[in-house]
């Protein structure tokens, strides 16, 4: 599914209203029958309904879905905020429409507005503006969300949050945007409603179809797009009944120093659960015995040193390699990963944890990463090794940078994981819970996603999968375990339902 900008969708929102063809204003009571519909199916009309509608379609929106509540016995106030006496020619129409039902109070602002009561159980519907948005909300309508986001009820937005931007909100005023408890949104989710710095103006995001045309929206291009499983499952590689363990690949794994060996295991193990033929396991000495029980089906290969790594091992022999969990980042070590990065040229690599926050140790050493690299930092290793920022719009414009720069994959986890391609193109993972959020889901991702590059799946391919695969894992086992008593090794415990569901997906 594609995520399209503002100008997008007013392109789509006008191609429907030509071509369907639907007048505007019809379109909007579409519009407005769904947000009506998903506010009924949530609330029953025991509920006061206060609307704040403004002067643009949001408002228009607004108003109908008012009149449309208001025929379904709901009580309904509202505030139509007008200050420079012009409203859109929907709204306007809107606001004439409203004027036949007796059992609405209606209110126009056009220059003091005094504050309604408001009874605990009130709800307030934000329709003051969507994706018209077009500066920081100031003066009035600033002072006007502020004083929507101290009332103790629920809020409602629709489209947007009024006061927040489809895609950057870096520069905006985070007093003045709406804190609703839904969104009830249009069509698609719009970008900033993927990131994590906006949920807390988002509340639960719903997205309703509004009938806009689908033949437009198929060649509308994006730089952005929500994965969808049909499509991963697309790519699932039959595999050969003749194939011996030389078939699946045999990948390398370099991790786990001496007090960090559940590492090793986390990785070792998700790798070797998602299809791989054989695992060559690279670690300290000391790691031997605990590695050896935990996971039978790894070849050991030690380093030199009883505790670290130290030696970077010739990448010949391996179809793919990983390099990072649980490393450490002793400056023996930092010395050996730039060995490593170095001897890697052949293999597909993925580089993850320590090994990453060892690269933020040593920015310069990002240039020796071999082109289709994969990264897979969280947000704290990303602003380590690239962004100083802790705004997640320019994290992911920084990742989208350094995946063009250096020719490789960031993969930028967290709730929707962005996978920035070297091509400009980021990916959104729409799988994974936050029962996830628990030590050790990283190092079972680069297991999964090392073990699909060393089957030969390209790293686009095997990032895309990889990342479906662990979240939709997560989720199979938040529905049997819930998200609290999630750990890391359930992850893997459920990769080969996850494995089933995707692979049978089309029959
Ligand atoms: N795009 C679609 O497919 C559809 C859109 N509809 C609605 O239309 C909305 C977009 O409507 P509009 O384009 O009229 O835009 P909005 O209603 O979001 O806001 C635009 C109005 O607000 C003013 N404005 C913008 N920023 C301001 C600021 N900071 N301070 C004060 N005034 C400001 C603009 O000058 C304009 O008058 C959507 O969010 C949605 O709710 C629906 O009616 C139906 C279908
Ligand atoms: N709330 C969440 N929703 C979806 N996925 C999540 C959530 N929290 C964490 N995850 C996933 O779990 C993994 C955590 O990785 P990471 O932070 O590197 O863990 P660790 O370093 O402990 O191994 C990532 O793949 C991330 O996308
Ligand atoms: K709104």
């Amino acid at each position: 599914m594609k995520v399209f900008s503002q100008r997008q969708i007013k392109e789509l929102e006008n191609y429907t209203i030509e071509n369907e063809p639907i007048a505007a204003i019809d379109l909007m009571e579409r519009a407005a029958k769904k947000v009506a519909a998903t506010i009924i199916k949530h609330y029953d009309n025991s509920r006061g309904i206060i609307v704040f509608a403004g002067p643009g379609n949001n408002g228009g929106d607004a108003l109908a879905t008012a009149r449309l509540l208001a025929l379904e016995n709901y009580k309904v106030e509202v505030y139509l905020f007008n200050p420079n006496d012009h409203l859109s020619a929907d709204c306007e129409a809107n606001k004439q429409r409203l004027d036949t039902l007796a059992n609405i109070s209606f209110n126009e602002v056009t220059s003091k507005f005094q504050p309604p009561q408001l009874n605990n159980d009130d709800i307030i519907i934000d329709g003051l503006f969507g994706i018209g948005l077009n500066k920081p909300l100031s003066g009035g309508f600033a002072a006007l969300v502020q004083f929507i986001n101290t009332a103790a009820v629920e809020v409602i937005a629709i489209d947007m949050p009024s006061g927040l931007f489809c895609n950057d909100n870096s520069d905006n005023d985070k007093r003045n945007i709406i804190r609703a408890t839904r969104t009830i949104t249009f069509h698609s989710p719009k970008l900033s409603q993927l990131l994590v710095d906006n949920q807390e103006y988002i509340g639960k995001l719903e997205v309703v179809d509004i009938g806009l045309s689908e033949e437009k929206s198929k060649e509308l291009y994006s730089d952005f797009e929500i994965v969808e499983a049909e499509q991963v499952a697309a790519m699932i590689k039959s595999r050969n009944a003749f194939g011996h363990k030389g078939s699946f690949g045999h990948a390398l794994l370099i991790a786990g120093h001496y007090g960090m060996a559940g590492a090793a295991v986390l990785a070792a193990k998700a790798s070797l659960r998602s299809g791989l033929g054989k695992l060559t396991l690279h670690t300290p000495i000391k790691n031997n015995d605990i590695l050896q029980t935990a996971i039978p089906e790894a070849i050991l290969s030690h380093d030199f040193s009883e505790t670290i790594f130290t030696t970077a091992v010739s990448s010949e022999a391996y179809n793919a390699i990983c390099l990072g969990p649980g490393l450490g980042k002793e400056p023996d070590t930092a010395l050996a990963v730039l060995e490593q990065l170095q001897m890697s040229k052949k293999a597909p690599l993925v580089v993850d944890a320590d090994a990453l926050n060892i690269l933020g140790e040593h920015k310069s050493w990002l240039q020796e990463l071999p082109p289709a690299t994969i990264l897979t930092p969280h947000p704290a290793e990303f602003r380590r090794i690239q962004s100083g920022s802790t705004d997640a719009f320019t994290h992911l414009v920084d990742a989208q940078t350094l995946a063009q720069r250096l020719n490789i994959i960031v993969i930028l986890k967290g709730h929707y994981t962005a996978i920035c391609a070297p091509n400009g193109k980021t990916f959104f993972n729409p799988t994974g819970n936050s029962g996830m959020a628990t030590a050790g889901s990283g190092d079972v991702l680069s297991g999964i996603i090392t073990s699909l590059l060393a089957q030969q799946y390209s790293p686009l391919e095997a990032s895309l999968l990889g990342v479906y695969f662990h979240g939709l894992a997560g989720d199979l086992a938040q529905a049997d375990l819930e998200e609290e008593c999630l750990i890391a090794s359930d992850i893997i415990k459920y990769l080969p339902l996850a494995f089933k569901q995707l692979k049978y997906f089309h029959k």
